[in-house]
């Protein structure tokens, strides 16, 4: 072809697009008009495709909704009223304007303002008339509704290979993860508020979100320090309803530190959307509690003082429709489990309520009791661990000095000299004992070494206890002794060192333990004395070393490397030999 015909056929194209577009214009707008006159005609609220109501739909909405109104809501409904009317009107003469003038800019520069007018006026309407909008609940999660999903399916599985997070999903819903916080359903400042600091999302946060969000039941395994409270956290905003002063969410943690600390999050959640997280524990007052409960959306509790608040009518959790076993694995064990059940026949029924299970160890014993509790859960594991196995965060150094038990004390002083002096003198050590006696004596001793130390443990009082973190955590004191009850979930800023002075029961706890330094992306270490007392333990605890690629001391070999099929009544282990394993890959934290 020619330049010149080109040209002409390129402008009769033109030409024709223009005249067949003025008559799509039209026949919409007549559509448009038929549609509207329908509504009226039969009630209808349907919506426009571009999801707002027009000012006749709200108009036929208040209208059957008028009943039963005060004379305040039949005036503002009123008000409504007339401006819909005028935004109809408005409509209708931008696009008589449109028409006249064939100019299809004008059109669509008038037809926009009149839509505006018009959604404004819906809203007021819809205000009037108790119908929320969109804007003022932000987006309702649904749970079949998809309300929010994240990247695209090629973007988000090679998220998913790059972080290495395995989905197990019983219904198949292939959502993607949500990359950004932007893309989640907060305004600008709750963002802020919520997520000022962080540059991402973290990896479990980024899978669990849009499950989450669209209402499904979740188990969601991730490393020490991961981010867990706030993948649990935020999804249960937006599902909160203010005016409802009950209890809708309920948090379950193991330990009373563990609780407080679960609710300072969910009170940094909660408080910009006017909404109350409380927390109830043992060992302190009922009274106080009790007085705290009052207006309280959010729940953060320790298991048996929610129990007994629950027997005696105190707490009622029928209205509970999210619950959420956090250090899951702890929470199933033989130790809560009857109050776990307790608790769970307390909340909304199965069907209503969502239930979540999150922790950094899941061993095989307590998955079947978990799948008693849980309808069609996503399982989310991050870390090349689709079976969940037992993995500690592998950005911690982990050495294991085998040593005779009365070594340990020496030893120990020749690690807080190493570790705690001249410009590192402030830096945060955890020590950790087994037994409450062993940690009163080891605080002792290494008080007496002029080491400035503090203790927590079961045989101090709540006061104590919470005076002692937060002596350690504040900087006061840069030496912590502790018992297990420290060895979950805590999240004390940059914590150099922890050492295990004797190990614990299970390697599970040992990974908990360890997982207090190292965390939110920071690196760590940790130094533990093994004796032939725990020789028992020493195959599982290689295998947490070569998955983490850490050495593993010639010593320790000496013990076996079979990993015993019951280690302890709690978590009654898992069989694997040492040999399959292979290396973990690091997991980038941004
Ligand atoms: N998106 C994020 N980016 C950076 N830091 C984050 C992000 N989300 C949470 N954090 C921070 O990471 C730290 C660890 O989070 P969190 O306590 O929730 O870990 P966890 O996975 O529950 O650990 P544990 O298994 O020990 O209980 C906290 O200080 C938290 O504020």
């Amino acid at each position: 072809m020619g330049k010149r015909s080109r040209e002409e056929a390129e402008v009769a194209s033109e030409l024709a697009d223009g005249s067949s577009k003025k008559q799509k214009v039209k026949k919409d707008k007549k559509e448009k008009k038929e549609k509207r006159a329908k509504a009226v005609e039969n009630g209808a609220t349907e919506s426009l495709s571009n999801g707002t109501t027009t000012p006749a739909e709200v108009e036929v909405d208040a209208e059957v909704k008028s009943e039963g109104l005060s004379k305040e809501e039949r005036k503002a409904l009123k008000r409504a009223k007339k401006e819909a009317a005028k935004a109809a009107a408005a409509e209708e003469a931008a696009e008589n304007v449109a028409e006249g003038a064939g100019d299809e800019d004008a059109a669509a520069k008038a037809e926009k303002k009149a839509r505006k007018r018009a959604e404004k006026a819906a809203k007021k309407a819809a205000k009037a008339n108790g119908v929320a909008t969109a804007e003022e609940d932000e987006v309702e999660p649904k749970s079949n509704g998809k309300a929010v999903t994240g990247v695209g399916k090629a973007e988000g599985d090679a998220y998913y290979k790059e972080k290495q997070i395995a989905v197990e999903d019983p219904l198949k819903e292939a959502l993607g993860p949500v990359l950004s916080f932007d893309t989640l359903p907060f305004d600008v400042e709750t963002r802020k508020a919520y997520f000022s600091g962080f540059s991402t999302p973290t990896p479990i946060q980024a899978a669990s979100w849009p499950y989450l969000l669209n209402g499904r039941d979740m188990i969601g395994v991730a490393e020490t320090g991961s981010g867990k409270t706030f993948a649990f956290g935020v999804p249960c905003i937006n599902r909160l309803k203010k005016d409802q002063k009950r209890i809708q969410v309920c948090i379950v943690s193991p330990t009373r530190e563990l609780a407080l600390q679960i609710q300072e999050q969910m009170t940094k959640l909660a408080k910009p959307k006017g909404l109350k997280a409380t927390c109830v524990y043992g060992g302190m007052s009922k009274d106080d509690q009790r007085q705290s409960l009052k207006g309280a959306h959010i729940v953060v509790a320790t298991p048996g003082r929610l129990n007994d608040f629950i027997g005696d009518g105190t707490i009622d959790l029928s209205n509970t429709k999210y619950l959420v076993l956090d250090e899951a694995d702890r929470m199933l064990d033989t130790g809560f489990e009857q109050d776990i059940r307790k608790i769970i026949t307390a909340a909304a029924d199965g069907k209503d309520r969502q239930t979540l299970m999150f922790t950094a160890t899941w061993p095989e014993s307590v998955r079947k009791l978990a799948s008693e509790f849980l309808r069609n859960p996503v399982r989310i594991t991050i870390g090349d661990n689709a079976s969940g196995e037992l993995r500690a965060n592998t950005r911690i150094v982990q050495e294991v000095e085998v040593i005779e038990e009365m070594q340990k004390q020496s030893r120990l002083f020749d690690v807080l000299k190493q570790y705690q002096s001249g410009k590192n003198k402030k830096d945060r050590i955890l020590v950790f004992c087994l037994y409450k006696k062993e940690a009163t004596r080891i605080e002792e001793f290494i008080r007496r070494r002029g080491f400035p130390v503090a203790g927590i443990h079961g045989d101090l009082s709540q006061q104590k206890r919470m005076e002692s973190l937060e002596a350690f955590k504040n900087g006061e004191v840069p030496c912590l002794v502790a018992t297990d009850v420290a060895a979950r979930g805590l999240d004390i800023p940059a914590v150099k060192l922890v050492i295990n002075v004797t190990f614990p029961l299970t390697v599970e706890d040992y990974v908990h333990r360890i997982g207090r330094t190292g965390r939110a992306g920071q690196d760590g270490r940790a130094i533990t004395f093994f004796t032939q007392n725990e020789k028992g333990l020493a195959g599982a605890l290689i295998n947490v070393l070569k998955k983490a690629d850490q050495p593993v001391p010639e010593e320790l070999m000496k013990f076996g490397t079979t990993v015993k099929k019951k280690g302890h009544d709690a978590y009654g282990a898992f069989f694997k030999d040492t040999s399959e394993m292979k290396a973990a890959t690091k997991i980038t934290f941004d």
